[in-house]
């Protein structure tokens, strides 16, 4: 029984083939921004995406994920908490059940509607394979979404949802710029997290953006309605 949302094989029962599950910087946490402290030393992100490395969109059985080209610098993430050079190689949602709930971390306990995850790792290492397993390898920037407008850029991934309807299949998808999915402000927590889902590595610097995107109600449902063609977790 592989992993998922469902009672029997959910994130209760990872730990029994995953048990870094129990490890010491397990993600998602519940952000307190009372609690968070402030950091002068850090700066600004640096995100600088190059349309021309998307790839294809792919449904990997638990969301749709875009991967992109990293056999190059053309697609980064620097400053902010990193040091040196992490390269985009893909990013994917989490979505749930209902509009009130599906983002994986929460702000003071509130859930929002889904959350956006651009993954980069760390060019100090050979390949995103060996960068996943080391504590600084990988950095990944979290944008909330929520619903309020419809959000144009989202709709072009939506749209390509219909021709990748079974779990494992996968169609090209070129020329999408993801810093259409950022948030004007790209104001952040960051702290040392793992992977949300297994093999839950602790090998994240994750930057949650606080300033969360929009998303129309019609487009949640849609993303939730091709979720079960997705075959996607249901949060709860
Ligand atoms: C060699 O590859 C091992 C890890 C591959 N990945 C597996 C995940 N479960 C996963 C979860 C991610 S998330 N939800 O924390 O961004 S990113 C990501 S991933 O880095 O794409
Ligand atoms: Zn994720």
């Amino acid at each position: 029984m592989s992993w998922g949302y469902a009672e029997d094989n959910g994130p209760a029962k990872w730990v029994a083939n995953f048990p870094i599950a129990d490890g010491p910087r397990q993600s998602p946490i519940d952000i307190v921004p009372g609690e968070a402290s402030y950091d002068a030393g850090l700066k600004p992100l640096s995100i600088k995406y190059d349309p021309s490395t998307c790839l294809d969109i792919l449904n990997n059985g638990h969301s749709f994920q875009v991967t992109f080209v990293d056999d190059n610098d053309s697609s980064t993430l620097t400053d902010g908490p990193i040091s040196g050079t992490y390269r985009l190689k893909q990013f994917h949602f989490h979505w749930g059940a209902a509009d009130d709930r599906g983002s994986e971390h929460t702000v003071a306990g509130t859930k929002y509607a889904a959350e956006l995850h651009l993954v980069h790792w760390n060019t100090a290492y050979p390949s995103f394979g060996e960068a996943a397993s080391k504590p600084d390898g990988l950095a990944v920037v979290g944008v909330f979404l929520q619903v309020g407008a419809e959000n144009a850029s989202l709709q072009r991934l939506l749209d390509a949802f219909d021709s990748i309807k079974t779990k494992g299949s996968q169609t090209s998808f070129a020329n999408f710029d993801p810093s259409t999915m950022l948030p004007g402000c790209l104001d952040y927590w960051t702290y040392d997290g793992s992977l949300t889902t297994p093999p839950l590595l602790e090998s994240v610097t994750w930057i949650v953006c606080k300033e969360p995107v929009s998303v129309s109600p019609e487009q949640v449902g849609l993303q939730r309605e091709c979720s079960d063609r997705l075959c996607a977790h249901r949060l709860e």
